[in-house]
């Protein structure tokens, strides 16, 4: 079920929802004298429940949604979603003022007590707030397990044996290019989740049905959904957190995911130890705390479980970046064309790296699979990402933050305790900063090779690539990890792939008809994607592959004794 569509309920619960709502406003109004203060516009809504219906209605469109309304109305707007209102920060300049200026003042969240309490047990680094200890720890740990200049390199044994081991499994798969190749989103899922899991318990996702992504997956929606506004009333009407337990459905359910959660890392956990203990244990995020070689400061029991939250949190924004950089690809073959040429076909002497030098004309990779270092000469890569995670940032709508005090910006006010958001939609499409922003354009990047942790660190936020990894305290920590995961992602599927759509799909196509409700914003998997491999590539990818297995030392299976 999409996000969005959870919003129904059935009607006499509306009822008494509407009249508790009706309540709630006149108790906030009343409360933060909010009739006082100059809000910021708000798009025309309904009573009582205000902008909801036109939210829910656009489903994963609504992505073009919060674009119109930033056009119309201005740099910070106010949604009303029922009883919550969120201040929705629509232009660069904007978040500037609010989130990098006044970063110690909203960098907590909002209050998700039900996702914080019940679903997480005051655990998991992407609900707590900035100023609680466990998310300085937790964020400490991340830097210096995970993203330090030394550990960054773990993770590419991994990500090179996994995106190998993509590449081979449709170079051998008599379906592709076929219309029975319909798994493509699921097999890309697979190799991202393992890559991670790999990299954080030292098991790997050996097969695209797998029990533990499965669980993955319904673990992080869960998480997830707690952050959407008033999806649980109990977040609203926080005295009903005072009824006995029996009469708390949220919280049973909250309580019984986190026990779930734990026994699922825990058994992971044991599995991992056990392999660590014969000595058989692949270098990972938890080898490191059971051998105490980093001293976290967490328990063992802690970091399996913040390990699942770091796969949850790296894997479907990694996932969602490989299928829409395909998606693009396949809608501008000239692109794709232009892209692979620089990346890299046939060539391998030194006399034919001489003729590309000397005619621009050829690749810069030749005959074996590109690595991260090849990013540093092909800058061309760089602008793929950027134009990639502009036009469709995998987080659009962002994670909501709080403020702690009332911010002045243009005249208006955003009142102390309301959520705030980034509009990392609207601001990739507008227009001022980007011209044509319905257009994939990696060109207009020329000359802009910083990383995402470079951009996402200039002082001056309006010279930022884009925000699709958050703006100010909190954002991603993750981002040099995604930069790599992206950037070969990006290199091999151009060395490999010839992408286009799968045969019997009538053209002209338009991604907007593929966009799920719980991925707004990114066509699903639905999308008709088709991946051939290159013929003068396919004898390379059997051979790398066959030269890889022999020494692939990964022994655990995320899937053991599930
Ligand atoms: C393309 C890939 C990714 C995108 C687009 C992305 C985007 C984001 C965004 C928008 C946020 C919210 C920032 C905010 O609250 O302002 C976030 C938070 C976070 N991301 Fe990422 N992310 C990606 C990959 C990763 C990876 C690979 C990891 C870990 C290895 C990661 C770990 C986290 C964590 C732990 C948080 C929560 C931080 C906090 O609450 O303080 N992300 N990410």
């Amino acid at each position: 079920m999409g996000f969005f569509t959870q919003y129904m309920v059935s009607s006499k619960i509306v009822v008494w929802g509407l009249t508790m709502l009706g309540v709630f406003f006149l108790f906030q109004l009343v409360s933060a004298k909010l009739w006082k203060k100059n809000l910021p516009p708000s798009p025309k809504g309904y009573p009582l429940v205000g902008n909801l219906p036109e939210i829910v209605k656009a489903g994963g469109l609504f992505y073009k949604t919060m674009t119109r309304w930033a056009q119309e109305h201005g740099e910070v707007m106010r949604l009303v979603l029922g009883p919550n209102s969120e201040y929705i920060i629509n232009s660069d300049r904007a978040c500037q003022a609010v989130f990098t200026a006044n970063s110690a003042a909203t960098s907590e969240r909002p209050f998700w007590h039900v996702g914080q309490k019940y679903f997480t047990n005051y655990q998991s680094m992407d609900l707590l707030d900035a100023s609680n200890p466990r998310w300085k720890l937790q964020r400490k740990v991340t830097l210096q397990n995970l993203t330090s200049a030394q550990r960054l390199d773990n993770l590419f044994p991994f990500l090179y044996h996994e995106t190998l081991k993509f590449i081979h499994e449709i170079a051998v798969d008599p379906d592709a290019g076929t219309e029975r190749q319909t798994q493509l989103f699921q097999s890309l899922g697979r190799y991202v989740y393992s890559t991670f899991t790999s990299q954080l318990f030292g098991l790997e996702i050996p097969k695209t049905k797998s029990k533990a992504s499965e669980y993955i997956w319904a673990s992080g929606i869960d998480e997830i959904t707690t952050t959407i506004s008033g999806f649980y009333l109990a977040d609203i009407f926080t005295w009903l957190d005072y009824l006995p337990l029996g009469l708390k459905p949220w919280a049973k359910k909250g309580i019984s995911r986190f026990n779930a959660d734990v026994d699922f890392v825990e058994s992971r956990m044991a599995h991992a130890k056990d392999l660590f203990d014969r000595g058989e244990a692949a270098d990972s995020f938890l080898t490191r705390i059971f051998s105490d070689m980093d001293k976290a400061g967490m328990t063992h029991s802690e970091a399996a479980y913040f390990a699942l939250k770091l796969v949850v949190a790296a894997s479907d924004t990694s996932r969602i970046s490989s299928w829409v950089f395909l998606e693009q690809m396949v809608m501008n073959p000239e692109i794709q064309a232009k892209a692979r040429k620089i990346i890299g076909t046939s060539l391998t002497t030194r006399f034919a790296k001489f003729l590309w030098l000397l005619t621009g004309l050829d690749e810069a990779v030749g005959d074996r699979l590109p690595v991260w270092e090849d990013v540093e000469r092909i800058p061309y890569v760089r602008y793929l990402m950027k134009e990639t995670w502009r036009m469709r940032p995998p987080v659009g709508n962002g994670l909501g933050h709080r403020t702690k005090i009332d911010i002045n910006y243009n005249g208006y006010v955003i009142p102390a305790n309301s959520t705030i958001r980034p509009n990392i939609w609207a601001i990739g499409r507008d227009h001022e900063r980007h011209p044509d922003p319905d257009v994939f354009k990696p060109e207009r990047w020329e000359g802009d090779v910083s990383t995402s942790q470079e951009s996402g660190n200039y002082a001056d936020n309006t010279k930022r690539d884009h925000f699709a990894f958050g703006v100010g305290r909190r954002f991603c920590p993750g981002v040099q990890v995604a930069d790599r995961s992206f950037a070969v992602a990006i290199m091999r599927f151009l060395w490999s792939f010839d992408m286009g759509i799968r045969p019997g799909v009538k053209l002209p196509i338009n991604p907007d008809d593929y966009m799920e409700s719980a991925l707004p914003g990114i066509p699903g998997s639905r999308f008709p994607l088709s991946l051939m491999v290159r013929e003068n590539r396919k004898d390379l990818i059997i051979k790398a592959w066959e030269a890889e297995m022999p020494n692939w030392k990964l022994k655990g299976s995320m899937d053991y004794g599930l």
